[in-house]
């Protein structure tokens, strides 16, 4: 499988519009490329709060519309980063959008997660429920956005529905840098599957972003790690992997469900 993460920057002295028309260009130069994977909430930044209302979009909006053309010119399935999305009833949720080689939209996915605690994205967006797997011809998806990352009984979930490629898109920022690559190489090794993990690059917001987007093995190496800047990175792996570590190594098989209660 060949993959591509699009590091995209997300400064403030670009339109969400002119990003938007950039991003599907970064897309459709992916062409021959398997997946394409964008960040979290690229059109605005994940720490543009006061921009979400304004920027937010219903699921099938104009980043929806700009994506599917470009998955489809590209010829790849691109899980086209998150959006600010407006739903049905009112509230917003940070939805990432999976496009098909054809263009049509394959799943949806809402954060499950919300970050800020009592402000930002956890006061002003509404929560997903549900856990998101993506069936390619030959492979699983399993996703989840960014402060995600930090809650690996989602991740469980995710390998429990068949999950082979963990993809990760993020606003992470710099500052918990360590933690993102840390965080990254452990989903990994536990749950025996590759991560791609896709961050941003620039500052918006004031708040400087790690980049350092990654694709890890499931034995925990690192495959491929990109810079701070705006940056493509693309990498090369078999997805039997996962499947033949699972089974070298069959430490999946050794959990044990359902214990007590701690003691004590
Ligand atoms: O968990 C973190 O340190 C970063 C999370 C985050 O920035 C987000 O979910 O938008």
């Amino acid at each position: 499988m060949r993959a591509s993460l699009i590091q995209i920057a997300v400064n403030e002295d670009e339109t969400v519009e002119a990003r938007r028309v950039r991003a599907a260009a970064l897309v459709r130069e992916q062409a021959g490329a398997d997946l394409v994977v964008l960040p979290e909430l690229w059109t605005t930044g994940a720490f543009a709060f006061e921009e979400f209302d304004a920027a937010a979009e219903p699921l099938r909006g104009p980043t929806y519309e700009a994506m599917a053309k470009a998955a489809s010119d590209a010829g790849v399935w691109l899980h086209a980063g998150s959006v600010p999305e407006r739903g049905p009833d009112g509230r917003l949720y940070n939805t990432s959008l999976v496009f098909s080689p054809a263009g049509d939209l394959t799943a949806s996915y809402r954060k499950i997660h919300r970050f800020g605690f009592d402000k930002g994205e956890a006061v002003l967006m509404g929560a997903g429920r549900e856990p998101v797997t993506v069936r390619l011809p030959d492979t699983t998806l399993g996703v989840a956005t960014c402060y995600d990352l930090r809650f690996p009984e989602l991740f469980r979930s995710l390998v429990d529905a068949g999950a082979e490629i963990l993809v990760v898109p993020a606003g992470w920022p710099e500052r918990r840098r360590a933690h993102w690559t840390l965080l990254a190489r452990a989903r990994a090794v536990e749950n025996q599957a590759f991560v791609l993990a896709c961050g941003t690059a620039g500052t918006h917001a004031g708040v400087p972003q790690a980049g350092h987007s990654i694709v890890v093995d499931p034995w925990g190496e690192v495959l491929a790690e990109a810079g701070a800047d705006e940056e493509v990175l693309a990498v090369e792996f078999d997805p039997e992997r996962v499947a033949r570590t699972r089974e070298q190594f069959p430490a999946l098989k050794d959990r044990v469900l359902g214990l007590e209660p701690p003691r004590g």
